[in-house]
């Protein structure tokens, strides 16, 4: 009989994608945000809620480092984000979308999405210069945002530009721009906001084949309920800067202090 022992279960520590820790934000007296911490694991899609100037975009805006935060620590797949410069994010794998729309109207909805695909270039500065290897890696570009532009439905508006283009479909064009950077974190802000119930609907079965389809982990800022708790695996709630609570949909929406921060009566 062999005298090996039996392997032992490893302990698994799992790396959550994004693992927001202790994060305090402060505008002069202002404080945006209090040591708030939350994790968002591997192909999570993570609602984050709270009324009016409870501190959404500011966390948003820590994650991409628009904003430094006072304090705290900013993890994606445990590196912090925070050592890095701000322009170095989309490289590591953070794509965003704006409240108000981050597109380039006088370019085409091919330009604008790869657009997004820029901080991936490999060519290089003084490549570039040398125009080595920049007409391949142009190619594959262009390839790779018009197959992004077809699976979102926009393939017949490759060459239109964003100009006048309906709102909805603007936003498809967000998505496709941010999706450019082939992202393992994807943050969306809000983007359901001046869409039709029929559009709201659309959008969020979309973003839950595509978090399926390329493996995303995904943070949601939307004030649109249906939309949040429809579709979330998981749902922070935030109120003045902090966390108030954290769980699933169904959990958060009889959760006394969200309906507190929400009505601003206890339940
Ligand atoms: N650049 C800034 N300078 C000063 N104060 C700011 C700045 N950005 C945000 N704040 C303040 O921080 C707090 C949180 O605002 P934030 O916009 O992050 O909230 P929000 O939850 O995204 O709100 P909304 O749902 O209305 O977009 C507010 O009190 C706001 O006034």
């Amino acid at each position: 009989m062999s005298t090996l022992s039996r392997p032992t279960r490893q302990a698994v520590t799992t790396v959550a994608v994004l693992d927001v820790r202790e994060v305090t934000l402060r505008f002069g007296g202002i404080t945006a945000l209090e040591s708030l911490s939350f994790r968002a694991e591997s192909g999570e899609i993570c609602g984050l809620i709270g009324p009016n100037g409870a501190g959404k975009t500011s966390l948003f805006n820590c994650i991409s480092r628009v904003y430094q935060p006072t304090s705290g620590e900013v993890l994606l797949d445990g590196r912090n984000l925070l050592d890095s410069p701000a322009h170095q994010v989309a490289r590591l794998g953070v794509a965003r979308t704006f409240q108000n729309l981050g597109l380039f109207p006088t370019m085409t909805f091919l330009e604008n999405t790869m657009a997004g695909a820029h901080p991936h270039g490999r060519a290089g500065f003084l490549r570039s210069l040398l125009r080595l290897g920049v007409a391949r890696e142009d190619r594959e570009m262009r390839a790779q945002a018009f197959a992004l532009l077809e699976r979102l439905g926009l393939a017949e508006l490759a060459f239109e530009k964003a100009a006048d283009q309906p709102y909805g479909t603007l936003k498809r064009l967000e998505l496709a721009r941010a999706l450019a950077g082939s992202p393992k974190l994807l943050m969306l802000d809000e983007p359901a906001g001046g869409l039709t119930h029929g559009e709201v609907h659309e959008l969020g079965e979309l973003i839950r084949e595509l978090r399926d389809e390329l493996g995303l982990t995904v943070v949601l800022v939307e004030h649109h309920m249906g939309m949040v708790m429809g579709i979330s695996d998981k749902v922070v709630a935030m109120s003045f800067g902090k966390l108030i609570a954290e769980g699933t949909p169904a959990e958060i929406q009889v959760h006394p202090e969200v309906v507190t921060a929400y009505l601003g009566t206890p339940a």
